[in-house]
């Protein structure tokens, strides 16, 4: 079993008469990427802060590196780098000569500055300042100055917030390449589920500062799975078909609505046998459930992107 770096015990936070976490426990261990998910106000940066030691938590207990009192802890977080409270990017100078003032305020070596800027897909900036970066580059370059001090272990504010699509594939990649390449593990948020959905390895579901659900990359995977949608108006007839064909897995989920979970290469086969036995069809076809349907089947309402 890989260590544990990070650990919260039923830890819980109150602002006033607000209980922004509530008794929430995450382990995260070495290689994970967690992806915290939650709408606006769910306690996601709270719990963020937390883990960096930014606010004292009412109750519950905190791990990390294996560390629990106060000066564990202290030399603990040294081993972690955050986009939260990032250092400013000097918007005058370029991306290299912005990491080589970070690695010198940092008292670190300038020697993995190339390295970095090529981590960040920004080996490519040459003379171009900071200041004349999308945003997308100027999160990334905010990243890379975070991984100057070759943290073990990376928090992630919202990586992908406000970016366009091929902003957040170029984030999901550099994410996943800080793990395989630099081996370090990593917590980030989202307030969309789909955002994270091919990054990370684990993720939980805060709502109204609860942990309301906390799933694997292959559980996510298996709740939103494919299935062949049947629309007909005579369902008892289509189950008859269905069931000598041999199929076994499916579901009916309304008067005109059934739902197959196996076979979902046979549509066409499907579809002919029920032609022949007189069932007409409204529609057929395999389909998905949306990763973003399930999260606000969790947590109920719409999204607040
Ligand atoms: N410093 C604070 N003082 C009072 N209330 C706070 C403070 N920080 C956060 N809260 C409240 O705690 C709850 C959780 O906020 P938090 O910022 O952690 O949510 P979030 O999931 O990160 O949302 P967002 O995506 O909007 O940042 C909210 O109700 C928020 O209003």
């Amino acid at each position: 079993m890989s260590e544990t770096i990070f650990k919260a015990t039923n830890i819980t936070k109150i602002y006033g008469e607000n209980k922004a976490l509530d008794k929430v426990s995450i382990e995260i261990k070495r290689g994970m990427i967690y992806g915290l998910i939650g709408k606006n106000g769910a306690g996601k940066s709270t719990f963020m802060r937390t883990v960096m030691g930014l606010i004292k938590v009412n109750e519950g207990d905190i791990e990390l590196f294996g560390k629990t009192d106060k000066k564990g802890l202290q030399l603990a977080r040294r081993k972690m780098g955050q986009s939260i409270e990032t250092p400013a990017l000097y918007p005058e100078l370029t991306a290299q000569e912005n990491l080589k003032v970070q690695a010198a305020n940092g008292g670190v070596s300038e020697r993995e500055i190339d390295d970095l800027l090529r981590l960040m897909n920004l080996e490519n900036t040459g003379k171009k300042k900071a200041k004349n970066f999308s945003l997308g580059m100027r999160q990334r370059l905010a990243i890379a100055s975070t991984l100057i001090t070759n943290p073990e272990f990376l928090i992630l504010d919202e990586p992908t917030n406000g970016l366009d699509p091929s902003g957040i594939v170029n984030m999901r990649e550099i994410i996943q390449r800080l793990v395989t390449e630099r081996g370090i593990t990593v917590l980030l948020s989202s307030h969309l589920l789909d955002e994270l959905s091919q990054v990370a390895t684990h993720y939980g579901i805060l709502h109204d500062g609860k942990l309301i659900s906390e799933l694997s990359k292959e559980e996510l995977a298996s709740k939103t799975r494919q299935y062949i949608e049947l629309e007909t108006m005579d369902v008892q007839s289509a189950v008859i078909v269905l069931d000598e064909l041999g199929i076994r897995d499916y579901e009916v989920i309304s008067g005109t609505g059934i739902n197959i979970y196996e076979h979902l290469d046979d549509v066409a086969k499907i579809n002919r046998s029920l032609v022949l036995a007189n069932v007409d069809i409204l529609r057929i076809g395999t389909t998905r459930q949306k990763l973003e349907e399930y999260f606000l089947q969790l947590t109920g309402g719409t999204p607040n992107a």
